[in-house]
Protein backbone atom coordinates (compact mmCIF):
# COMPACT_ATOMS: atom_id res chain seq x y z
CA UNK A 1 0.00 0.00 0.00
CA UNK A 2 0.80 3.71 -0.80
CA UNK A 3 0.00 5.53 2.11
CA UNK A 4 -0.97 9.55 2.05
CA UNK A 5 1.77 9.82 4.39
CA UNK A 6 4.06 8.60 1.99
CA UNK A 7 2.61 10.82 -0.82
CA UNK A 8 2.88 14.04 1.60
CA UNK A 9 6.29 13.72 2.60
CA UNK A 10 8.94 16.97 2.96
CA UNK A 11 5.87 18.35 4.82
CA UNK A 12 6.73 18.57 8.44
CA UNK A 13 5.25 15.49 10.06
CA UNK A 14 3.68 17.51 12.79
CA UNK A 15 1.82 19.72 10.43
CA UNK A 16 0.12 16.51 9.12
CA UNK A 17 -0.53 14.22 12.45
CA UNK A 18 2.84 12.81 13.34
CA UNK A 19 4.01 9.50 12.12
CA UNK A 20 0.86 7.99 13.21
CA UNK A 21 -0.80 8.92 10.07
CA UNK A 22 1.01 5.84 8.18
CA UNK A 23 -0.11 3.51 10.89
CA UNK A 24 -3.72 4.66 11.10
CA UNK A 25 -4.39 4.14 7.25
CA UNK A 26 -3.00 0.33 6.94
CA UNK A 27 -4.99 -0.15 10.04
CA UNK A 28 -8.19 1.17 8.43
CA UNK A 29 -7.33 -1.24 5.34
CA UNK A 30 -6.64 -4.41 8.13
CA UNK A 31 -10.31 -3.31 9.82
CA UNK A 32 -11.87 -3.52 6.26
CA UNK A 33 -10.54 -6.52 5.48
CA UNK A 34 -8.51 -4.79 2.35
CA UNK A 35 -5.42 -6.21 4.53
CA UNK A 36 -4.16 -9.13 6.34
CA UNK A 37 -1.07 -7.71 8.70
CA UNK A 38 0.73 -4.67 8.99
CA UNK A 39 4.40 -4.38 9.12
CA UNK A 40 5.71 -1.78 11.12
CA UNK A 41 8.96 -0.12 12.47
CA UNK A 42 8.53 -0.11 16.18
CA UNK A 43 10.12 3.10 16.99
CA UNK A 44 7.09 4.56 14.63
CA UNK A 45 4.08 2.54 16.26
CA UNK A 46 1.49 4.43 18.89
CA UNK A 47 1.78 2.95 21.98
CA UNK A 48 -2.25 2.05 21.89
CA UNK A 49 -3.77 -0.31 19.46
CA UNK A 50 -7.40 0.35 17.96
CA UNK A 51 -9.91 -2.11 19.34
CA UNK A 52 -10.15 -5.05 17.02
CA UNK A 53 -6.26 -5.12 16.02
CA UNK A 54 -3.28 -6.05 18.16
CA UNK A 55 0.36 -6.36 17.75
CA UNK A 56 1.13 -10.29 17.09
CA UNK A 57 5.05 -10.35 17.18
CA UNK A 58 7.96 -9.16 17.12
CA UNK A 59 10.97 -9.94 15.07
CA UNK A 60 14.48 -10.09 15.90
CA UNK A 61 15.94 -6.87 16.30
CA UNK A 62 18.51 -5.40 13.53
CA UNK A 63 21.35 -3.23 14.54
CA UNK A 64 19.99 -0.52 16.93
CA UNK A 65 22.17 2.00 16.55
CA UNK A 66 22.59 5.20 15.01
CA UNK A 67 24.74 5.77 11.98
CA UNK A 68 26.75 9.05 11.39
CA UNK A 69 26.81 8.97 7.52
CA UNK A 70 29.12 11.61 5.79
CA UNK A 71 31.01 11.73 2.42
CA UNK A 72 33.80 13.36 4.30
CA UNK A 73 34.37 12.10 7.73
CA UNK A 74 34.62 8.96 9.41
CA UNK A 75 33.19 10.33 13.12
CA UNK A 76 30.93 12.93 14.59
CA UNK A 77 34.32 14.02 16.62
CA UNK A 78 36.07 14.44 12.88
CA UNK A 79 34.24 17.32 12.34
CA UNK A 80 35.52 20.68 12.21
CA UNK A 81 34.01 23.31 14.73
CA UNK A 82 30.81 24.68 13.42
CA UNK A 83 29.76 21.99 10.78
CA UNK A 84 26.37 21.16 9.72
CA UNK A 85 24.63 18.48 10.23
CA UNK A 86 21.23 17.19 9.14
CA UNK A 87 18.62 15.31 11.36
CA UNK A 88 15.08 16.66 12.52
CA UNK A 89 14.86 14.04 15.47
CA UNK A 90 15.17 16.17 18.51
CA UNK A 91 16.46 12.87 20.39
CA UNK A 92 19.29 13.11 17.96
CA UNK A 93 19.61 16.69 18.37
CA UNK A 94 20.04 17.04 22.19
CA UNK A 95 22.20 14.02 22.64
CA UNK A 96 24.67 15.53 19.08
CA UNK A 97 24.71 18.83 20.91
CA UNK A 98 25.43 17.50 24.35
CA UNK A 99 28.71 16.09 22.82
CA UNK A 100 29.44 18.56 20.08
CA UNK A 101 27.73 21.71 21.48
CA UNK A 102 29.57 24.11 18.32
CA UNK A 103 27.73 22.51 15.56
CA UNK A 104 25.05 23.44 13.71
CA UNK A 105 22.24 21.06 13.92
CA UNK A 106 19.30 21.64 10.47
CA UNK A 107 16.20 20.31 9.38
CA UNK A 108 16.29 17.35 7.31
CA UNK A 109 13.57 15.48 6.13
CA UNK A 110 12.22 12.72 3.63
CA UNK A 111 12.80 9.52 3.13
CA UNK A 112 16.35 7.94 3.01
CA UNK A 113 17.21 8.46 -0.11
CA UNK A 114 15.94 11.98 -0.40
CA UNK A 115 18.44 12.43 3.16
CA UNK A 116 21.14 10.52 1.06
CA UNK A 117 20.85 12.53 -2.01
CA UNK A 118 20.51 15.91 0.18
CA UNK A 119 23.81 15.30 2.11
CA UNK A 120 25.61 14.23 -1.49
CA UNK A 121 24.62 17.19 -2.76
CA UNK A 122 26.58 18.92 0.38
CA UNK A 123 23.66 20.60 1.58
CA UNK A 124 25.47 18.95 5.47
CA UNK A 125 28.55 18.04 6.21
CA UNK A 126 27.06 14.73 7.97
CA UNK A 127 23.27 13.58 8.66
CA UNK A 128 22.39 11.09 11.14
CA UNK A 129 19.86 7.64 10.18
CA UNK A 130 19.10 5.33 12.26
CA UNK A 131 21.27 1.92 10.78
CA UNK A 132 18.89 -0.58 10.41
CA UNK A 133 16.71 1.64 7.73
CA UNK A 134 20.24 1.39 5.28
CA UNK A 135 20.87 -1.88 6.15
CA UNK A 136 17.66 -2.88 5.40
CA UNK A 137 17.77 -0.71 1.92
CA UNK A 138 20.84 -2.58 1.68
CA UNK A 139 22.83 0.95 1.56
CA UNK A 140 25.02 -0.12 5.01
CA UNK A 141 28.07 0.95 2.71
CA UNK A 142 26.64 4.70 3.16
CA UNK A 143 27.69 4.59 7.19
CA UNK A 144 30.52 5.57 7.76
CA UNK A 145 30.79 4.96 11.65
CA UNK A 146 27.98 3.52 14.23
CA UNK A 147 27.23 6.08 17.36
CA UNK A 148 27.60 3.58 20.66
CA UNK A 149 24.61 3.79 22.75
CA UNK A 150 26.48 5.69 25.47
CA UNK A 151 27.09 8.76 22.94
CA UNK A 152 23.63 8.56 21.30
CA UNK A 153 21.42 6.73 22.72
CA UNK A 154 18.47 4.92 20.71
CA UNK A 155 14.62 5.79 19.43
CA UNK A 156 12.38 3.07 22.31
CA UNK A 157 12.52 0.05 19.90
CA UNK A 158 14.50 1.28 17.19
CA UNK A 159 15.80 -1.84 14.56
CA UNK A 160 13.09 -3.75 15.54
CA UNK A 161 9.72 -4.71 13.23
CA UNK A 162 6.64 -5.84 14.55
CA UNK A 163 3.39 -7.08 13.47
CA UNK A 164 -0.16 -5.84 13.83
CA UNK A 165 -3.16 -7.80 12.60
CA UNK A 166 -6.61 -8.04 13.56
CA UNK A 167 -7.52 -9.57 17.32
CA UNK A 168 -9.30 -13.29 17.13
CA UNK A 169 -7.61 -14.58 14.28
CA UNK A 170 -6.10 -17.78 15.55
CA UNK A 171 -5.12 -19.14 11.92
CA UNK A 172 -3.45 -15.86 10.96
CA UNK A 173 -1.80 -16.36 15.12
CA UNK A 174 -0.20 -19.52 13.97
CA UNK A 175 1.50 -18.38 10.68
CA UNK A 176 3.52 -15.60 12.91
CA UNK A 177 4.25 -17.13 15.87
CA UNK A 178 7.27 -18.54 14.37
CA UNK A 179 8.69 -14.71 13.67
CA UNK A 180 8.44 -13.80 16.98
CA UNK A 181 11.61 -13.27 18.77
CA UNK A 182 10.91 -12.94 22.74
CA UNK A 183 14.71 -11.17 24.23
CA UNK A 184 13.58 -8.80 21.45
CA UNK A 185 9.99 -8.21 22.56
CA UNK A 186 11.20 -7.47 25.97
CA UNK A 187 13.22 -5.16 25.11
CA UNK A 188 10.83 -3.19 23.22
CA UNK A 189 8.45 -3.66 26.16
CA UNK A 190 10.59 -2.18 28.66
CA UNK A 191 11.60 0.24 26.01
CA UNK A 192 7.81 1.64 25.04
CA UNK A 193 6.93 1.53 28.76
CA UNK A 194 9.09 5.12 28.54
CA UNK A 195 7.30 6.89 25.92
CA UNK A 196 3.72 5.35 27.23
CA UNK A 197 4.24 6.41 30.99
CA UNK A 198 5.08 10.35 30.24
CA UNK A 199 2.28 10.05 27.43
CA UNK A 200 5.22 11.35 25.09
CA UNK A 201 4.41 11.86 21.15
CA UNK A 202 7.12 11.32 18.54
CA UNK A 203 7.71 15.38 18.70
CA UNK A 204 9.56 14.82 22.72
CA UNK A 205 12.97 14.21 22.72
CA UNK A 206 13.27 11.06 24.17
CA UNK A 207 15.52 8.03 24.22
CA UNK A 208 15.15 4.90 25.88
CA UNK A 209 17.27 1.68 25.28
CA UNK A 210 18.20 -1.78 26.77
CA UNK A 211 20.59 -4.55 26.54
CA UNK A 212 20.47 -8.27 27.60
CA UNK A 213 23.64 -10.00 28.95
CA UNK A 214 22.70 -13.68 30.31
CA UNK A 215 18.70 -13.52 30.91
CA UNK A 216 19.52 -10.02 33.04
CA UNK A 217 17.94 -6.41 30.98
CA UNK A 218 19.59 -3.15 31.07
CA UNK A 219 17.72 0.30 30.63
CA UNK A 220 18.49 3.52 30.12
CA UNK A 221 16.26 6.10 29.19
CA UNK A 222 16.90 10.02 28.17
CA UNK A 223 14.53 12.88 27.81
CA UNK A 224 15.67 16.29 26.64
CA UNK A 225 14.08 19.73 27.51
CA UNK A 226 14.27 23.33 26.36
CA UNK A 227 17.82 24.81 26.48
CA UNK A 228 19.24 21.37 26.06
CA UNK A 229 18.14 20.40 29.83
CA UNK A 230 18.39 16.51 29.74
CA UNK A 231 17.39 13.81 32.59
CA UNK A 232 18.18 10.22 32.55
CA UNK A 233 17.52 7.33 34.31
CA UNK A 234 18.05 3.99 34.63
CA UNK A 235 17.15 0.12 36.37
CA UNK A 236 17.91 -3.42 35.46
CA UNK A 237 16.95 -6.80 36.39
CA UNK A 238 15.70 -10.27 34.69
CA UNK A 239 14.62 -10.51 31.22
CA UNK A 240 11.29 -11.27 31.88
CA UNK A 241 10.71 -8.42 34.34
CA UNK A 242 10.84 -6.14 31.54
CA UNK A 243 8.02 -4.15 31.88
CA UNK A 244 8.44 -3.37 35.78
CA UNK A 245 11.97 -2.26 34.67
CA UNK A 246 10.10 0.07 32.68
CA UNK A 247 8.39 1.17 34.76
CA UNK A 248 11.00 1.85 37.33
CA UNK A 249 12.42 4.01 34.49
CA UNK A 250 9.61 5.59 33.53
CA UNK A 251 8.77 6.40 37.79
CA UNK A 252 12.30 7.73 38.13
CA UNK A 253 11.86 10.00 34.86
CA UNK A 254 8.98 10.95 36.01
CA UNK A 255 10.37 12.16 39.77
CA UNK A 256 12.71 14.35 38.30
CA UNK A 257 10.24 16.40 36.10
CA UNK A 258 9.89 14.53 32.82
CA UNK A 259 6.17 15.50 32.33
CA UNK A 260 6.45 19.36 33.09
CA UNK A 261 9.81 19.44 30.89
CA UNK A 262 8.09 17.75 28.36
CA UNK A 263 4.90 20.37 28.67
CA UNK A 264 7.25 23.30 28.74
CA UNK A 265 8.46 21.96 25.19
CA UNK A 266 5.25 23.18 23.96
CA UNK A 267 4.65 20.51 21.38
CA UNK A 268 1.79 18.75 20.97
CA UNK A 269 2.87 16.16 23.67
N1 LIG B 1 12.13 8.03 11.73
C1 LIG B 1 11.73 7.19 10.67
C2 LIG B 1 12.27 5.81 10.81
N2 LIG B 1 11.56 4.85 11.40
C3 LIG B 1 12.31 3.68 11.40
C4 LIG B 1 13.52 3.97 10.79
C5 LIG B 1 14.63 3.04 10.60
C6 LIG B 1 14.45 1.63 10.99
C7 LIG B 1 14.27 1.37 12.44
O1 LIG B 1 14.70 2.17 13.31
O2 LIG B 1 13.70 0.33 12.76
C8 LIG B 1 13.50 5.32 10.39
C9 LIG B 1 14.56 6.04 9.67
C10 LIG B 1 15.56 6.75 10.53
O3 LIG B 1 15.26 7.10 11.68
O4 LIG B 1 16.67 6.98 10.06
Amino acid sequence: MTTKGDKILGTPLSKIGGKGLFVKELEQAMLEDRADIAVHSMKDVPYRFPEGLELKVICEREDPSDAFVSNNYHTLEDLPVGATIGTSSLRRKMQILALRPDLHITDLRGNVGTRLSKLDMGQYDAIILASAGLIRLKLADRIASRFEPEQLLPAPGQGAVGIEARTNSPELDQLLAPLQDDETAFRVKAERIITQTLQASCSVPIAAFSTVNDGHLSLRALVGGIDNQMIEATADGALTDAEAIGQTVADSLLAQGAKEMIAALGTDA
